[in-house]
């Protein structure tokens, strides 16, 4: 059967850099690839080119049969592609159908917007995406709004959706109804480009993988048969699982005090972490997780209890001082909250210690030590960029993670909160972080690790916590995880 679509010989240049460099991609009528490849391999670059975001430097493209060139997103569309971005489009203050008629000619609006719900009922059971029509985008969670884009890709008759990390943002129990969701399109026809880092996810939905490199295809391969171990190894040229802590080390003085620490949607949580330990804070998203983090940052006020640093009371610290008491902080938006993307890759890099020589210079954030350090840094973090005057904004997105990852670690904190620290980095890349916290545990700090996926927090942390509700119901130690426990925490029933 001839593929749904072509792709051949795909080159697409930024200045030097060859970002795809001869590219082939097959998809067929009911089947769902998987493109991965290390950050900056060239997968989103390869993505907009086919939705015309870009326009390629060489190569051609065919889809059902005929050419397309010189095409614009709105071409792709009408060809019958479809683009599930990250941020969705959607006008929160509408509802489901209001949005899904929104700028769409062809609705067929003149029906009325009961003909049309009743059309978005019919689709979302078909496909089980659970959409009311007439729910508000605003009172919808994360994986219901990028339903939505399904939705409307669907209804607007798209035959190939492409799905760039689809599943970052979103809860567990969401990236399982999305799994799902994408075998009923599958068993629909649907041709799918899935884009993720997460081999679990790609073993449980691909049917085969393209892997890129450095602009070029790898590897390709059938996902049956194939092993966790194998896929990553083919994405990084070698065998990568998580980094285990190796043994238990004496505790040493209490670091960071936390009693009774509330705020709306917060607390009250008590939690006390003492130099040479990894607390993993397990939990369901959106149970409190952000306003921890930020309550602890100096980023939201506490309303009640304290915090304290090293014996230092630092709750009512600005962000600034917390950070010269030994504070450091990765938030899980690094791309908007950590980053400035306008700046240079130097200039974020020394975010935080411009004002200290030998990095000020005539008001300028990063002279020539400035560039020496972030020079070394880069190598350090495989930061992988033409150089540091680069502006971030033209990394690919996990490089861009890096950025941050490598500035917060670099300080050498007494304290690190790091939320979801690995979302958008490959196995490579999560395998170094993970273990450059154990590194810094092991030389007396401690790490505050918050993240959803309970498999990365078990391999990293000396005691894990659940959080539920805003507040912690239960700790345990690693030697003692009893996960039936661990569920019942997390589902918010009652320790
Ligand atoms: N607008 C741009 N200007 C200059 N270089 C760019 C631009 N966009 C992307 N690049 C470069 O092209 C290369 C491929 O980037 P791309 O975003 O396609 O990678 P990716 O595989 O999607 O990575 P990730 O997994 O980190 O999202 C990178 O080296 C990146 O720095």
């Amino acid at each position: 059967m001839a593929a749904l679509l072509e792709m051949r010989g795909i080159v697409r240049c930024y200045g030097k850099l060859r970002a795809n460099d001869g590219i082939d991609l097959d998809v067929h009528a009911g089947e769902i690839v998987g493109l991965l490849g290390e950050n900056g391999s060239g997968k989103s670059t390869l993505m907009k080119v086919l939705f015309g975001m870009v326009p390629p430097d060489g190569g051609g493209i065919v889809f059902r049969g005929k050419e397309l060139a010189g095409h614009r997103p709105g071409d792709a569309m009408a060809a019958g592609i479809a683009m599930i971005h990250q941020h969705f489009m959607l006008v929160e203050a509408m509802t489901v159908v209001e949005n899904v008629m929104l700028g769409w000619k062809e609705s067929g609006w003149w029906l009325g917007r009961h003909a049309m719900a009743a059309r978005i009922r019919e689709t979302s059971e078909r496909f089980g995406l659970a959409l009311d029509p007439f729910a508000r985008v605003a009172d919808l969670p994360l994986g219901r709004r990028q339903r939505i884009e399904i939705l409307k890709a669907v209804l607007r008759e798209a035959e190939l959706l492409i799905l760039d990390e689809p599943t970052s943002n979103l809860a567990p129990s969401e990236v399982t109804e999305l799994l799902a969701i994408l075998r009923r399109l599958r068993q629909d026809g649907k041709g799918i480009v899935f884009i993720t880092h997460k081999l679990p996810e790609v073993m449980a939905v691909c049917d085969t993988v393209t892997v890129l490199r450095a602009g070029k295809v790898s590897g390709r391969a059938p996902v049956a048969g194939a092993s966790r171990a194998g896929l990553a190894g083919m994405m990084v040229g070698r065998d990568v699982t998580a980094p285990q802590i190796l043994g238990e080390i004496a505790p040493g003085p209490i670091r960071l005090d936390i009693q009774g620490l509330s705020g709306p949607g917060l607390g009250p949580i008590d939690l006390t972490l003492r130099g040479g330990e990894i607390l993993g804070i397990a939990g369901v998203d959106g149970n409190g997780q952000l306003e921890l983090a930020e309550t602890l940052a100096g980023l939201r006020r506490a309303t009640a209890g304290r915090i304290s640093l090293d014996g230092q009371e630092i709750t009512r610290a600005t962000v600034n001082a917390r950070m010269q008491a030994g504070l450091a902080y990765m938030p899980a938006d690094r791309s908007s909250t950590a980053l400035v993307r306008s700046m240079t890759i130097a200039d974020n890099l020394m975010l935080r210690d411009s004002r200290r020589a030998p990095y000020r210079r005539h008001g300028l954030l990063a002279g020539r030590a400035g560039l020496t350090k972030a020079k070394a840094l880069m190598q350090r973090f495989d930061i992988r960029a033409p150089s540091p005057a680069t502006p971030a904004s033209r990394l690919s997105g996990g490089n861009q993670q890096k950025i941050v990852i490598a500035r917060e670690l670099d300080r050498n904190p007494a304290v690190l909160i790091a939320h979801q620290p690995t979302w958008g980095l490959d196995p490579g890349a999560t395998h170094f972080v993970l273990e450059r916290m154990i590194a810094l545990r092991d030389a007396g700090a401690c790490v505050i690790y918050i993240s959803s996926e309970l498999e990365e927090v078990l391999s990293i942390s000396d005691r894990v916590a659940v959080i539920a509700g805003g507040t912690i119901a239960g700790i345990m130690a690693r030697a003692a995880i009893d996960m039936p426990q661990l569920g019942l925490w997390m589902s918010g029933r009652a320790a």
